[in-house]
């Protein structure tokens, strides 16, 4: 039976897989849907769902935050399939496991309209629950640390319940998070449906949107374009910074082992805002400016995983540095900007 290291378990069986479900469209042993699959993490966890020769992948994707670039190389591909689709809307497919993304995840984009923010997290996973409940497929969710609100606990383990504004204008996405996280654990009991829960910290890498707006990506874009690098007061606010490969091993650890979770996933090196600007200055480029702006709103004032359960229970924790990470990334966003480096 899967556990979470605490009483919220179910003892429940879940329910019967659909006899639809094996009406398979290719011989393969596992149908996976990986909703918000066209986007920065969804796109590279595709990637690694379809080296296995065993698996077909289904992505649903609205598209918001999220391109089809982002897959070209699976589309047209017999064990892949790409389908347009809001997951506030309900979806009729038979699948085995669930990986449910989809969400903007940068604090722009999910400000931008906060009541569909709410919407795709409360109607979109309850719609993926139901998927799960009708199919008996295992389902994932994507929760954040953003769950920990502004911290008073340092670092964050999983049994800390947060510090979080239940009105402010990032509630849509944190408390959006969390009562995903509640419907997870009650169709659980309820239901018997086999959940996991990872609480992902800030994760960087190749494909993030050059103008998504979170901080690495901005870094990154205004030090190959010549622009200062633009640090939100105070500066020693900290984030810790996980390279998408590394966040993409753990997600998949966490799916195919026996817990619920919650778990962290995330790099504990832990970086003030003006020390990531220095370390971006330094790799990148030399010569640019590092100038402060006002911040916003509820800006959490410091963020650092516990990830003893992940390192016991997964047997993982991260490989890549952020020194090695950014280059990867500086590549990625050159190639795509066409500005090479000078010499
Ligand atoms: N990247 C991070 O640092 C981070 C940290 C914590 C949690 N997460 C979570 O991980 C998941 C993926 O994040 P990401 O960084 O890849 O973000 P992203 O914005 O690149 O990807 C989200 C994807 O979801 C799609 N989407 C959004 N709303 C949808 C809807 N209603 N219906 C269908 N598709 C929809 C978008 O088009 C996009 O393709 C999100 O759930 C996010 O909350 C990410
Ligand atoms: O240009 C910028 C952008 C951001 N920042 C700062 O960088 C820090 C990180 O901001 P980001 O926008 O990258 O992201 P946040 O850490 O606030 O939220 C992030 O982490 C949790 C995830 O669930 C969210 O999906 C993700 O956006 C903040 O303190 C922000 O003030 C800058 O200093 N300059």
């Amino acid at each position: 039976m899967a556990s979470n290291g605490n009483n919220h378990v179910s003892t429940k069986p879940p329910p019967e897989p659909s006899p639809l479900r094996k009406a398979k469209f290719f011989q393969a042993n596992m149908r996976i849907l990986v909703t918000g699959g066209a986007g920065f993490i969804g796109s590279h966890l595709v990637d690694k769902l379809m080296q296995n020769e065993k698996n077909e992948v289904i992505v649903v994707d609205n598209y918001f935050t999220g391109s089809k670039d982002n897959l070209k190389q699976w589309i047209g591909h017999p064990r892949f399939e790409l389908i347009r689709h809001d997951v506030t809307e309900p979806l009729l497919i038979e699948v085995d496991q669930i990986y449910h993304l989809a969400c903007p995840a940068s604090p722009i984009f999910y400000k931008y309209n906060p009541v569909k923010t709410i919407k795709t997290n409360v109607i979109g996973t309850l719609n993926m629950l139901g998927l799960a409940k009708r199919t008996g497929a295992r389902i994932l969710l994507t929760s954040t640390s953003e769950v920990y609100g502004d911290p008073l606990m340092h670092p964050q383990d999983e049994t800390y319940w947060g510090n979080v504004n239940p009105i402010g204008v990032r509630s849509c996405y944190d408390e959006g998070k969390r009562v995903a996280e509640t419907l997870m654990f009650d169709y659980h009991r309820q239901h018997g449906i086999e959940i996991r829960i990872a609480r992902i910290f800030n994760t960087y890498g190749p494909r993030m949107n050059i103008d998504d707006g979170r901080v690495v990506s901005n870094f990154i874009a205004q030090a190959i374009r010549d622009e200062a690098l633009t640090v939100q007061l105070p500066g020693t606010q900290t984030r810790s910074f996980c390279y998408v490969s590394d966040m993409v091993d753990g997600l998949m650890r966490l799916m195919e082992g026996d817990n619920t979770g919650p778990i962290n996933i995330g790099n504990p090196g832990e970086f003030t805002m003006l020390e990531l600007a220095e370390n971006v200055k330094e790799l990148i480029n030399p010569e640019v400016k590092i100038i402060t702006v006002e911040n916003t709103p509820d800006d959490p004032q410091q963020r650092k995983p516990d990830i003893t359960k992940a390192k016991e229970l997964l047997g993982w924790e991260p490989k890549v540095k952020l020194r090695d990470g950014l280059p990867l990334m500086e590549e990625d966003f050159r190639g795509r900007l066409g500005i090479s480096r000078k010499k």
